[in-house]
């Protein structure tokens, strides 16, 4: 479950917003929407405390993510906190697989490769484990990115556009995995998007 409380942050005196509440139950799914520039990225920053809030409250799971000491926020993120970026950022060194148990290593998790392979199977990217991530398609390596994502189980699942620059077949397949996804482990999940294909696919929904 994951629940803001009256967030704020400024990036300037004169660049500040104020955000809505949101709640998020598990397995349920909320939808942010919002024109470019309206602070939707912003929005999930502060929800995965990738950036500070200047006042307010981010609770996952019973745990208030501001209050956590800054040296346990990346290990309690990395474990709880699955992140679906517009583009994906992978280890280009390494290959499929290895980014897939980096998500491990980095929640100090025992490296699953059978849940790799699993993902993999179900996401349809198997043939592709030992292969550097730049030599799939975007489309191929947004899948990655959600296997990458609910590696580890997180309680909440955040995606930010994740389908702007995707055709329609491989939105609504994008939105489908990560619904199914995210309620096979039973998390919330968070998509912000300008995506307006994205309007009837949920019923949840923020307008920022
Ligand atoms: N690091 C920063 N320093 C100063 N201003 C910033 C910074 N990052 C974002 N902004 C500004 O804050 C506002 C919100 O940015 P944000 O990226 O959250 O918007 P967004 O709704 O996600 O936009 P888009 O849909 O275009 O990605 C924008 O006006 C942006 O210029």
């Amino acid at each position: 479950m994951l629940q803001s409380h009256q967030l704020t942050f400024s990036y300037a005196p004169t660049k500040r917003f104020a955000f809505p509440d949101i709640r998020c139950n598990d397995s349920e799914a909320v939808l942010i929407l919002g024109k470019s520039g309206t602070g939707k990225t912003t929005l999930l920053h502060l929800l995965a405390l990738l950036l500070r809030p200047e006042n307010g409250s981010v609770t996952i799971d019973q745990t208030d993510l501001t209050q956590l000491p800054p040296a346990k926020t990346a290990t309690f993120r990395a474990a709880h906190v699955g992140i679906i970026y517009q583009k994906p950022h992978f280890v280009s060194a390494l290959s499929v697989m290895d980014n897939l148990l980096l998500a491990n290593y980095l929640a100090k998790n025992p490296q699953d490769k059978n849940r790799a392979r699993e993902l993999a199977a179900h996401l349809g990217f198997a043939e592709h484990l030992n292969k550097k991530t730049h030599q799939m398609s975007q489309g191929e390596q947004q899948r990655v990115s959600i296997a990458r994502a609910v590696m580890n189980k997180p309680g909440v699942i955040l995606a930010d556009e994740p389908t702007s620059s995707l055709d329609d077949v491989n939105c609504a397949r994008v939105v489908a995995l990560l619904r199914e996804q995210s309620e096979q482990i039973g998390a919330s999940l968070i998509v912000v998007t300008h995506d307006q294909r994205l309007k009837d696919e949920f019923s949840n929904q923020v307008i920022l």
